[in-house]
């Protein structure tokens, strides 16, 4: 058996697309509502796959944005996956080099005797030539990816609200508006907003190309779940500053009607945040709001007289990171408050370091050192701690990092502090 690891060419993709609708389970393994897989119109490849796919892929092949490698096994391809360049929003509001890590499978007949190992190790040593500091993934089994030095570092929730257990604490005058348009509209105003928001969202992804094209085309998957509904706030100026999509799906079954299932919602001001959960949790003739993909700090609870209306039926994982360059990918970031640590980071693929790291709320530098460390940990904790979406101190409890001067992790969690939650809503 040989076995071989190179990208794959577009004469390939017809090959290349057995391969990918074994990537299933993920994310129908929890179907998870969002408008966000509307850009992806030719997911999942359909088995055999159209003409029109096979297509559409070659020419993504091509694209400078995806680079698929592939396991060929004695000249046929018996695993792939590839690698998109994206940014990633990192404290301070800089753009990280992430390669993200995306439609991997192996056929189910090769699996068990290291292709993915090798089709990993290849895409983790590119990103690293390429000056990608990051690497990037959602997972879908959470036992796979920790082995590479990948860690969960943002997280969601999917909530639901009765809506007669909805009443706000306080009145609010909205001095914008709210209008509902058609997907067209939406498609322009999407990611005009979404390049806003992510500026500020630490965690949040660049969208892949295409990304928006099912909004404008109205084309939303047909999962029976109903058409789109896209509402948009403006300001007193008219300028959009939040928007939603949500569906009102139809159910033979008496209690699965009248649920209001919001897909995506952004806001960049506390007017637009108010004003579009004000109207999508007073929703004539629904009784309940499901929305998904929510960050762990939504401030929404904070609005309600009874909090415990809002239920939590949902909260996993969501960008998993992989630090490829310690020094780099602290120096990218800023920090909460100013101090110096030594940090022992050891990495089974790439080798371990000690670094100094200098922060500061204007930046910081990291320095390789020969000093005693006052925290060991591997690259994989650094992974959950880098964005600011996983406490050292727990970790320490969790026996994942070693406090080797007494106070040090205190002290590293004082500088890693976010100001948010980190999260993204835009997958890759
Ligand atoms: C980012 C994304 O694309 S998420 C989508 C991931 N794809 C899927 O889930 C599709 C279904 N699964 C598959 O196609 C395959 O099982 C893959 C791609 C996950 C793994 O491919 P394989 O070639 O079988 O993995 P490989 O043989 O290299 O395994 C490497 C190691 O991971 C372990 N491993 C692989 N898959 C799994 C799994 N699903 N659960 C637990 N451990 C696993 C192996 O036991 C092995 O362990 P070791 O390092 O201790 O020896």
């Amino acid at each position: 058996m040989t076995i071989e690891i190179r990208p794959i060419t577009a004469a390939e993709a017809n090959e290349y697309l057995r391969v990918l609708p074994y990537v299933n389970g993920f994310p129908q393994e929890e179907p998870e509502p969002s408008a966000w897989y509307a850009g992806s119109a030719a997911w999942p490849p359909q088995v055999p796959p159209t003409a029109a796919q096979v297509e559409e892929y070659a020419a993504d092949l091509q694209a400078d944005w995806i680079r698929p490698q592939a396991a060929f096994v004695d000249g046929k391809i018996a695993g792939a996956s590839a690698i998109v360049s994206v940014q990633v929003t990192v404290p301070g509001g800089q753009q990280g080099a992430l390669g993200g890590v995306t439609s991997t499978a192996v056929l189910p007949t090769y699996r068990r005797r290291g292709l993915l190992r090798k089709i990993m190790s290849a895409m983790l040593d590119d990103c690293r030539e390429r000056g990608e500091f990051l690497a990037g993934l959602s997972a879908s089994e959470a036992t796979i990816y920790g082995r590479y030095g990948f860690s969960p570092a943002t997280f969601q929730h999917r909530w639901e609200v009765r809506r007669t257990d909805v009443a706000f604490r306080s009145e609010f005058t909205d001095p914008g508006a709210l209008e509902l348009v058609d997907g067209a509209v939406a498609g322009e105003a999407w990611p005009v907003l979404h390049e806003r928001v992510r500026a500020e969202r630490v965690g949040e992804i660049s969208p892949l190309p295409g990304k928006w094209e099912g909004l404008a085309a109205g084309g939303l998957p047909a999962d029976g779940s109903g058409p789109a509904h896209h509402l948009l706030h403006r300001d007193a100026s008219g300028a959009v500053d939040g928007a939603a999509i949500f569906r009102l799906p139809w159910s033979p079954d008496p209690a699965q009607t009248g649920v209001l299932q919001v897909e995506a919602f952004e806001a960049l001001t506390s007017d637009a945040y108010r004003a579009l959960w004000g109207l999508l949790l007073d929703f004539d003739l629904t009784k309940r709001v499901v929305a998904a993909r929510r960050p762990v700090d939504e401030p929404l609870r904070w609005m309600l007289t009874n909090p415990r209306a809002l239920k939590l039926t949902r909260t996993r994982d969501n960008l998993w990171l992989r630090v490829l360059d310690v020094r780099r990918a602290l120096e990218a970031r800023t920090y909460a408050a100013t101090d110096s640590l030594v940090l022992d980071v050891s990495d089974d693929l790439y080798g371990a370091g000690r670094w100094r790291l200098d922060a500061a709320p204007d930046g910081a530098t990291c320095t390789a050192v020969d000093e005693e460390p006052d925290i060991s940990l591997t690259v994989n904790e650094l992974a959950s701690l880098y964005l600011g979406g996983v406490r050292a101190s727990e970790l320490l409890y969790a026996g994942r990092v070693l406090e080797r001067t007494p106070g040090a992790v205190s002290r590293l969690d004082a500088v890693l502090r976010p100001d948010r939650a980190p999260h993204n809503a835009v997958g890759f």
